[in-house]
């Protein structure tokens, strides 16, 4: 597997080009004129990981079309947009390793679901793990799971992939690859409002393990395994995302609990926090799988202005009590 292809130019595209880069070929497709250009004048992305000076093996297009010479594809698009991109490549026999994370707002689908819809003869597979994009982009240490149903083609993207860093860990469950990154961005938001209320720590602690609690039952309903969910894509990035304002979904979580408008805190913005458009799709998904996810509902709230966040969390406080693990 020589050369990889990288569709999305954000901070995580950008971020693992780096990684693909010290393996070999790589070439990163951005949507935006102004990234492609700071890319091949000044190798940097100054739009969406501005300060990281990036490796001058990464070549950088504009043009879809030349992907299709790559012998497999990092697909870092965001997750509403994973299908239209994927349908704008050309007819591709590639793998296809998809690392969005989140579900379709229309469809309710998750992303390989997409995928093999807009490209059905590519061989599928998942990365996610807890990874903030400017760490990775700088070498530090990082593990992620790499799902993927057919192990021949997980094993040789993982030996494309894998540095001394940077370890992917091989799983075969895809779906639970995928709920596990989708569900934490929803949590996150949640423990950025803990924050930004200053309910503590012990509050914050305690919704990441109930959010946990939620993360499974909803996991196991849609054929996930237990024990995908207890690994890196789930736990272990619920965790990462649930304490620093690094992260995206946590920081809008921390403005809402400071008062802020959902609107006011996504008007205008370039980068993506997925849990705001995931937390309503999850809580359909999750009625129709029967399964209850209280704190879900509360983000769901919270974002569509419908309750304000004292009132969500005298909710979750009034609840009934229960015994753990039921
Ligand atoms: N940033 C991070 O640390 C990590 C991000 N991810 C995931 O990677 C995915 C991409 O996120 P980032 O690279 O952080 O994005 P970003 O927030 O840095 O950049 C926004 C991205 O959205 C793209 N975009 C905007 N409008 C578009 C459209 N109409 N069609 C296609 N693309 C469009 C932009 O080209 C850009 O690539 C998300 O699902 C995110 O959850 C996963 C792991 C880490
Ligand atoms: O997915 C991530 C870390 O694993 C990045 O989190 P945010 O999208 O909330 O910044």
């Amino acid at each position: 597997m020589k050369t990889i292809g990288v569709v999305g130019g954000g901070a995580w595209g950008t971020a693992l080009a780096q990684v693909a880069a010290e393996g070999g070929e790589t070439l990163l497709w951005a949507r935006e004129t102004e990234v492609v250009e700071s890319i091949r004048n000044r190798h940097e992305n100054s739009l969406f990981l501005p300060g990281i000076a990036l490796r001058p093996a990464i070549a950088v297009t504009g043009d879809l079309e030349d992907l299709a010479a790559c012998d497999a594809l990092l697909v870092v698009t965001p997750a509403q947009h994973m299908r239209s991109v994927l349908a704008a490549l050309p007819r591709l026999r590639i793998p296809l390793i998809l690392c969005a994370k989140g579900m379709e707002e229309a469809t309710t689908k998750l992303m390989h679901d997409v995928a093999r819809e807009e490209q059905p003869e590519s061989p599928l597979a998942v990365l996610s793990g807890p990874t903030f994009a400017h760490e990775v982009a700088a070498g530090l240490p990082a593990a992620v799971t790499l799902a993927v149903e057919d192990r021949p083609v997980g094993e040789a993207l993982r030996s494309r992939l894998a540095l001394p860093w940077f370890r992917p860990y091989l799983s075969d469950d895809v779906v639970g690859a995928e709920i596990g990154g989708a569900v934490k961005n929803v949590l996150a938001i949640a423990c950025g409002v803990v924050e930004g209320r200053k309910l503590g720590l012990n509050a914050r602690s305690a919704l990441i393990s109930r959010g946990f609690a939620e993360m499974t039952r909803f996991g196991l309903a849609r054929g996930a395994r237990a024990d995908t969910l207890a690994g890196l894509s789930g736990l272990g990035d619920l965790v990462l995302t649930c304490s620093s304002t690094n992260s995206r979904n946590f920081s809008l979580g921390k403005g809402l609990g400071e008062g802020s408008s959902a609107a006011a805190l996504l008007a205008d913005r370039r980068t993506v926090a997925e849990g705001a458009f995931t937390a309503p799709v999850l809580a359909r998904a999750a009625q129709d799988a029967g399964v209850d996810m209280p704190i879900t509902s509360a983000v769901c709230a919270l974002l569509s202005g419908q309750a304000a966040v004292d009132d969500v969390v005298e909710y979750l406080l009034s609840r009934p009590l229960k015994v753990e693990g039921a």
